[in-house]
C-alpha cells in the first residue's frame, strides 16, 4: 500500500501515534514536501501508485479525479469541509470520500470567538499603536446584551452558541436541519436566515461552501443588515462576496469583519487589506494542538478501515 499524506500539521509532534500507524500499515508513506496545500498539477505529480490519499486542503479537481490512477481507492480528508473535493467526479471514480468531523470544532469555535473579541475591541489596532508607542485609549463595545446570528448550527455553530450565551449574548441561528432540542437546552432562537441577518450585531458563518452557500453573504444581504454590524467568517472564502465586504466596511456600513477564510488562499491582493477593522488569520482555525492530534487521528483510521475493507462510518459517497 502506498499513501500519500499533504497537511503539513500531520507532522506536528501531536500525531507521531497516528504516523507511526500509518507507516506500521503501508509499504510507503510520501509526505507533502512543499510545505502549503497542493494545486492539481501537483496533486497528479504526486500521485502515481497512490492507494490512499490524506488530503489537506488540496484543490482536488474533476480533472485530478478523472487523470488519478486507478489504484486510489480513499481520500481521507483532514477536516471537516469537502469542498475541495469534486465529490461527483470522486464518486463516478469509485473513490471513497472521508473527512473528520467534530474534531476540530472547539478549535474553530474558539477562534470565532476570538475574532468576535478582537473585533468588538478593536486588538490588533491598538496592538500595533502600541508596538509604534503610541497609547490610544480607543471605545470599543462588550458582547453582553448583543445579539449573535450564527448562520449552519452544526458542531462549530453549537459550540459557538453555548460560548456566547455565557457571555449574556443574545443567539439566534438558522440551519435548515435545525436542532430543536439543542437549540430548547440552550436558549438559541430559531429564525430564517433573512432574520438572522437582519438582527445581528455580530453574524458568524458555519455553513459548508457548496452551490447553495456560495455568495449567500452578498451585496445585498449586507444591505439589510444592521448598521455597524460585525461579520466572522471562519467557514469558507466564497461564502461571502469579498469585494462587497470590502465596500461596506469602507463605506461604514459594517463594523468589521473577523476573517480565517478566503475565496483565494494565501490572500495576496484582496479589496479586504489595509481596511480598519478588517482581522485576518491564516486559514488556522482548525490548528490547536487538539484538533491537529484528532484530525490526524480520525484521518489516518479512516484511511486504513477503508483500505482493509472494513465498514468505516465517516464514508461520504457511500
Ligand atoms: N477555518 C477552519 O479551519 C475550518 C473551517 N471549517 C468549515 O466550517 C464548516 C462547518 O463545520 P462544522 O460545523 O464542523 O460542520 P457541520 O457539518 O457540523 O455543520 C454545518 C451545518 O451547516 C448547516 N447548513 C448546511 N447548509 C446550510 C445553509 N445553506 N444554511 C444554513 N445552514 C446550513 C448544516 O445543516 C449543519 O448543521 C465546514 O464545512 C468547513 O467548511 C471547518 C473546520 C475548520
Ligand atoms: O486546517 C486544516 O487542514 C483543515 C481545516 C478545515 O478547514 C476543515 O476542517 O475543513
Amino acid at each position: 500500500m502506498k499513501i500519500l499524506v499533504t497537511p503539513t500539521s500531520f507532522l506536528k509532534p501531536e500525531n507521531a501515534a497516528a504516523k507511526a500507524k500509518l507507516e506500521a500499515f503501508a509499504d510507503e508513506v510520501v509526505y507533502n514536501d512543499l510545505g502549503r496545500p497542493l494545486q492539481a498539477e501537483e496533486i497528479l505529480e504526486r500521485l502515481d501508485g497512490v492507494d490512499g490519499y490524506v488530503a489537506g486542503l488540496d484543490y482536488i479537481t474533476a480533472d485530478v479525479l478523472e487523470k488519478a490512477p486507478a489504484s486510489l481507492k480513499v481520500i481521507s480528508r483532514y477536516g471537516a469541509g469537502v469542498d475541495r473535493v469534486d465529490m461527483p467526479a470522486a464518486t463516478a471514480k469509485g473513490i471513497k470520500v472521508t473527512n473528520t468531523p467534530g474534531t476540530n470544532s472547539v478549535a474553530v469555535c474558539e477562534l470565532a470567538f476570538t475574532l468576535m473579541l478582537c473585533a468588538a475591541r478593536n486588538v490588533p489596532k491598538l496592538h500595533a499603536a502600541v508596538e509604534k508607542g503610541e497609547w490610544p485609549r480607543s471605545q470599543g463595545v462588550e458582547l453582553r446584551g448583543k445579539t449573535l446570528g450564527i448562520v449552519g448550527m452544526g458542531a462549530i455553530g453549537k459550540n459557538l452558541a453555548t460560548r456566547a450565551k455565557a457571555f449574556g449574548m443574545t443567539v439566534n441561528a438558522y440551519d435548515p436541519y435545525f436542532d430543536e432540542a439543542f437549540a430548547k437546552e440552550y436558549g438559541i432562537g430559531k429564525l430564517s436566515l433573512d432574520e438572522v441577518l437582519t438582527t445581528s450585531d455580530f453574524i458568524s458563518l458555519h455553513v459548508p461552501l457548496n452551490d447553495s452557500t456560495r455568495h449567500m453573504i452578498d451585496a445585498s444581504k449586507i444591505a439589510e443588515m444592521k448598521d455597524g454590524a460585525i461579520i466572522i467568517n471562519t467557514a469558507r472564502g466564497g461564502i461571502i462576496d469579498e469585494q462587497a465586504a470590502a465596500d461596506a466596511v469602507k463605506n461604514g456600513k459594517l463594523g468589521g469583519l473577523g476573517l480565517d477564510a478566503f475565496e483565494q488562499e494565501p490572500l495576496i491582493d484582496s479589496p479586504l487589506k489595509g481596511l480598519d477593522n478588517v482581522i485576518f488569520t491564516p486559514h488556522t482555525g482548525a490548528h490547536t494542538a487538539e484538533a491537529v492530534s484528532g484530525m490526524g487521528s480520525m484521518a489516518v483510521d479512516n484511511v486504513i478501515a477503508v483500505l482493509s475493507g472494513e465498514d468505516c462510518p465517516y464514508v461520504l459517497n457511500k
